[in-house]
């Protein structure tokens, strides 16, 4: 079916929150044109992560990541997409502060990049933030569990829900977004029975990260399933490729091209035309 527009339409949050129940959700982040295009026609959902701080720009955390960086992010991820839903991840300090702040943040993203929700990290503390901001027309996609930006008052990316306590927290947090209006929530860094539970019991799709198989879909960083990103490598993480020593390879190959030179060739030459 086409559309008023008369092209195909991209998925939606609305049909991302439909896929409850149905089958698997698959995403991935994505942060360039080039690798959106190749990302996108097999993809649900694709993530704009604040991650990008650490695997683009070698960040040690993803806590100074800016609004401005997100957006230039999303703008280049749209251009290489037609498919899948885009979520651009609001970055630390931008929605915290108040819901105000949340929603003027958020209404940025959205009219700047074109893509179709945002997503925040929190649970119970950003009920209300999230009730806010779909009941104003931006779509939330929920975070809970490890919550990265945290990871000056948590002590570092650990996983959680060992503990009672802290499985407790995490099961109010997932029941409060979901109430508060969010399309869907990422569950990360997880045991596999809460996550198990959590999915169970919610309304809305769950996205596992280091969540388990449980969940109503996945969601990895591209960099790390593509063997991209090495300066670390969570439990949760499957090499699905190899690539970084296919890039040294070639990288070594042409060293030794322009060295013993050998490249350019004719083929790569111009000559005055005749
Ligand atoms: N490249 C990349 N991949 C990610 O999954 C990711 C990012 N960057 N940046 C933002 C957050 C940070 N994340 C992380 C970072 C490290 C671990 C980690 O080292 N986990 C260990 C210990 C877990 C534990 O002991 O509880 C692991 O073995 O999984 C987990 C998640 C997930 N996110
Ligand atoms: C890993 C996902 C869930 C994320 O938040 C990110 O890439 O920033
Ligand atoms: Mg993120």
């Amino acid at each position: 079916m086409m559309s008023a527009q008369g092209k195909q339409k991209r998925l939606t949050t609305a049909s991302i929150r439909s896929m409850k129940g149905g089958g698997r959700i698959v995403c991935l982040t994505a942060y360039t044109t080039p690798i959106a295009r190749l990302l996108d026609p097999h993809c649900d959902l694709l993530l704009v992560g604040d991650s990008l701080g650490m695997v683009l720009y070698g960040m040690e955390t993803t806590v100074g990541v800016t609004l401005d960086m997100m957006i230039a992010h999303g703008r280049a991820v749209m251009r290489g997409t037609s498919h899948a839903c885009v979520i651009v991840d609001l970055p630390f300090g931008s929605y915290q502060e108040s819901k105000e702040q949340a929603y003027r943040n958020a209404v940025r993203i959205l009219q700047e990049t074109g893509c179709d929700g945002v997503k925040l990290e929190g649970g119970e503390e950003m009920a209300e933030t999230i009730a806010f901001l779909t009941s104003r027309g931006v779509p939330v996609f929920a975070h809970v569990g490890l919550m990265p930006q945290l990871v000056n008052t948590a002590g570092g990316f650990r996983s959680l829900g060992h503990s009672e306590q802290e499985a407790a927290k995490i099961r109010r947090d997932a029941a409060a977004v979901a109430d508060a209006g969010a399309f869907a929530v990422v569950i990360e860094g997880t045991v596999e029975p809460l996550a198990r539970e959590i999915t169970a019991s919610l309304a809305i799709p769950t996205v596992g990260i280091g969540a388990s198989v449980a969940c109503d879909g996945q969601v990895l960083v591209s960099d790390d399933m593509l063997g991209l990103f090495s300066d670390f490598k969570p439990r949760f993480v499957k090499r699905f490729a190899d690539l970084s020593p296919l890039v040294s390879q070639a990288v070594e190959a042409y060293a030794e091209d322009v060295r013993a030179g050998r490249f350019p060739g004719a083929e790569h030459t111009f000559q005055p035309r005749k």
